[in-house]
């Protein structure tokens, strides 16, 4: 199996979305994962795709079958789900990804928060390699408000430190509109995420300034610096490294997850996914606002094209989606030929 996949820049191709999440599934069935797990990977991978969400869908693939040959993550692991108390849902991913994890205690989480208006849930054991917001987007989805927070691997140098420790720690968001899909962001609390470095890396392009820095800690816009002994910034500064740090003590501290400082791959080559932890806040808007909370969001996001906003965050992945579903998923053929070989 080549990790030299998929070429950016080559020609493109449609496939179907249904088509795209069969081969797949195909694909991790066949490099170790159980039916089930393969089922939810599958989907996120290719939803991912869908959206353009490039840089966490099938470029992603080489990193998971590499991965799961190495045998640090179980491709067929079953989570377990804990009912702690009320408000809090706990999940031992059992080494397996944290995405059927969720799936596992989504049911109770959401039945907690819909009778206790807020419901927490902690995630443990697990290892994360996708993008976030198909975690929270379902929530909205169905009235709720989500918050998501999981950390991954050091790359990332502390505001005013000389080493990197945290990972590029993303933080997701979801809330109901009345009028349109849900609101939501999903960042990187880095610059960049670590897999755009690698895509500009493939592509022979240079990062933005003040992204990035070299293995001497020197300022760097190389990619290739970056990723071999250099490492990456924080977004604004001091403030996304106050955030980064917030990850790390809510995705890990909190749930009993692992510190992104705190794995060691060494012993697994073509390990790539973090062994972490991640957490859910999810709230039930109806038990806490006064008024209807989608007409409430609605009207703020009225407010913000009045005073001149033409993009919300997540309209450039609906507008990618209803592309994609109406002529099909856009993806590169080479790759494409790569996951039906991978498939078989
Ligand atoms: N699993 C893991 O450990 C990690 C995963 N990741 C994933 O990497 C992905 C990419 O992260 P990142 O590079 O920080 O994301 P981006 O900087 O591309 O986008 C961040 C958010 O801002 C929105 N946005 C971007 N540009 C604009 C704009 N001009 N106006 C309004 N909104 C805008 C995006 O919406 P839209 O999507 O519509 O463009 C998105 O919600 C995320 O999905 C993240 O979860 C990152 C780090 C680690
Ligand atoms: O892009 C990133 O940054 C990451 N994505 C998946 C997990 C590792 C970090």
């Amino acid at each position: 199996m080549s990790a030299q996949s998929p070429i950016v820049d080559s020609p493109h191709t449609l496939i179907g979305f249904t088509e795209l999440v069969a081969l797949l599934h195909r694909v991790f069935v066949q490099h170790g994962t159980s039916p089930e797990v393969a089922a939810i990977l599958a989907h996120n991978c290719a939803s991912a795709e869908r959206d353009g969400a490039h840089s966490h869908g099938i470029f992603r693939i080489p990193g998971y079958l590499s991965t799961l040959a190495s045998g640090w993550v179980d491709g067929k692991a079953i989570p377990v789900v804990t009912d702690v108390a009320s408000g809090f849902v706990r999940v031992d991913a059992g080494n397996g990804f944290a995405q059927p994890a969720l799936a596992a205690a989504r049911p109770l989480l959401v039945s907690k928060a819909r009778s206790a208006g807020i419901a927490l849930l902690a995630i443990h054991n697990s290892h994360h390699f996708a993008a976030l917001w198909p975690d929270v987007e379902p929530f909205a989805e169905e009235g709720l408000v989500a918050l998501s927070v999981v950390n991954s691997m050091t790359c990332v140098v502390p505001h005013g430190a000389d080493r990197p420790l945290f990972g590029t720690n993303p933080i997701a968001f979801a809330a109901p509109r009345a009028d349109g899909p849900p609101i939501v962001f999903d960042l990187a609390t880095s610059a960049i995420a670590h897999g755009d470095v690698q895509i500009a890396a493939r592509k022979g392009e240079r990062l933005p300034p003040g992204m990035g820095v070299d293995s001497l800690g020197q300022p760097t816009t190389d990619p290739k610096a970056v990723l071999e002994g250099g490492a990456l910034l924080p977004f604004g500064g001091h403030k996304g490294s106050a955030l980064s740090m917030m990850v790390e003590l809510l995705a890990a501290a909190l749930t009993g997850g692992h510190f992104s400082f705190e794995f060691n791959w060494a012993e697994h080559p073509g390990a790539r996914t973090p062994w972490t932890g991640q957490l859910l806040i999810v709230i039930d808007p109806s038990k806490t606002a006064g008024q209807s909370f989608a007409e409430r969001s609605q009207e703020l996001v009225r407010q913000m094209h009045a005073v001149g906003l033409r993009r919300l965050p997540g309209d450039r992945r609906h507008r990618t989606r209803a592309k994609s579903l109406g002529q099909g998923v856009e993806v590169e053929l080479q790759a494409l030929n790569q996951l039906r070989d991978w498939a078989n």
